[in-house]
């Protein structure tokens, strides 16, 4: 385990930078191209730990997935091939193979096993468990309605009518759309409740269509129709998640900051940073390179619902502890079973370092104080060393322990950072 002294501004940043390909567009497409019905090309996928572990699970069922290039610009080339079990997937820590691989698994001709670190084993999953009994799958969880759990594949799966409860995770609809133009009968899916996460609904949606799959939408959800998936050769865009960081340095230390590359149009949860961020302070113009933010004078507080982009929640709230009023984030109670809590997590690290924070049933408030620095814990969670490093900034001595966490979704985001301000590496000890 080893702690980064996360480097603080010295000066405004003024940099462009280029972010490796979207962690939920990749996974889609891995899916997708696993499930259809010839070879596909993704140019550009991310390489890190989720991406690196839905590759090896597929492989394992007996897709063919080979690496095309060498350096950072390495393509995937996706063969599918007869689905089988018995195999044991580790899916990490990723709420995408933890929800997109068991009913790819119902596919195969014998048992998979999903498996992964100890915190995969709390996150919640019995709305993906149900919705695949309700498709004629058998599953096995022991009545826990979590990881570690064993779908018999069969070859075949029925599908039909079910309704899932999705108000825990956006993955249960994704989840069950992607493989379901696989099933016999299709899916006809109703949500018994609400859904966070739209965004990443519509992009399932788009991403079949894509692959030649007919969704319509329903009075209740969505109807999938059975039938063939169609390859697709793609470039992968990059990640505006993990653009969130990058951008926000720029209003914490009154720089600029441009994000190559920003699509034109996108299904991406990132997106809404365009509009998120000019209202704490910044101006944001898209420029021919890619989306450039400035900060202002001051970083204006926030009062948001961010249900629908609760992916940007950390890097939001650290820098809503650096602004000059108190903010309110709200709708984000299924934050409680990702890679952590993090409602509790960003309570910790943001009263540790000055502020005051009110937990809510489904959010936080917090109130700036004055900085200190502190030693943090990164709770396993990628998006939490990226907070804590944009808290670092503002302060010297902020310290992060177990920054690898990162390798997530973003494995280098440590020398990124420091490429940012211009500097080495900070001391990792
Ligand atoms: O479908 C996806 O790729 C994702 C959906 C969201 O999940 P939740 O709806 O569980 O928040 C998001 O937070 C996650 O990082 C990625
Ligand atoms: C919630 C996240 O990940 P996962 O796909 O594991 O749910 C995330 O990346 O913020």
């Amino acid at each position: 385990m080893h702690s980064w002294s996360t480097p603080s501004a010295r000066r405004p940043v003024d940099a462009v930078v280029s972010l490796p390909g979207s962690k939920s567009i990749t996974a889609r497409a891995l899916v997708l191209a696993a499930l259809a019905d010839g070879p596909s090309r993704l140019v550009r996928p991310l390489r890190a730990r989720d991406t690196d572990l839905m590759a090896d699970a597929l492989r394992a069922m007996g897709v063919g997935i080979a690496v095309d290039g060498s350096g950072h610009d390495t393509d995937w080339l996706v063969t599918p091939g007869a689905l089988r079990g018995p195999v044991t997937v580790d899916a990490g820590l990723a709420g995408t193979i933890l929800r997109f691989l068991p009913p790819v698994a119902a596919l195969a001709d014998g048992p998979v096993t999903v498996t992964g670190d100890p915190r995969l084993h709390e996150r919640p999953n019995a709305g993906l468990i149900e919705g695949l009994r309700g498709c004629g799958v058998q599953v096995e969880d022991a009545g826990r309605g979590r990881a570690p759990f064993t779908v018999h594949g069969t070859g075949a799966v029925a599908g039909g009518a079910v309704t899932v409860d999705a108000s825990e995770s956006s993955q249960v609809v994704s989840g069950l759309l992607l493989a379901a133009a696989r099933f016999d009968r299709g899916l006809d899916l109703s949500l018994a409740g609400g859904v966070p996460s739209m965004p990443h609904v519509q992009m399932t949606v788009e991403a079949l269509a894509e692959h030649g799959v007919r969704v319509d939408r329903t009075a209740t959800g969505w109807r999938v129709h059975p039938g063939p998936v169609a390859p697709v050769d793609r470039v992968v865009e990059p990640d505006l998640s993990n653009a969130a960081p990058f951008l926000v340095a720029a209003l914490v230390t009154g720089g600029r900051v441009t994000v190559r590359d920003w699509p034109h149009r996108t299904t991406q949860p990132g997106a809404h940073l365009e509009h998120l961020l000019p209202r704490m302070g910044a101006d944001v113009q898209r420029t021919p390179s890619g989306l450039q933010v400035t900060g202002g004078a001051r970083i204006a507080p926030l009062v948001a619902d961010l249900s629908e982009v609760g992916e940007l929640t950390p890097v939001l709230a650290a820098l809503c502890a650096l602004a000059d009023g108190p903010s309110r984030l709200t709708g984000v109670a299924h934050l409680r079973g990702h890679e952590t809590d993090r409602l509790q997590a960003l309570d910790e690290v943001l009263t540790a370092t000055g502020a005051t924070v009110t937990q809510l049933p489904d959010g936080l408030e917090i109130t700036p104080g004055p900085l200190r620095p502190a030693e943090l814990d990164s709770y396993a969670d990628h998006r939490m060393v990226m907070a804590a490093a944009v808290l670092g900034l503002a302060v010297d001595g902020v310290v992060v322990r177990d920054p690898g966490t990162v390798a997530k979704t973003l494995p280098d985001f440590v020398d990124r950072w420091a490429g940012l301000l211009g500097e080495h590496a900070g001391a990792v000890s």
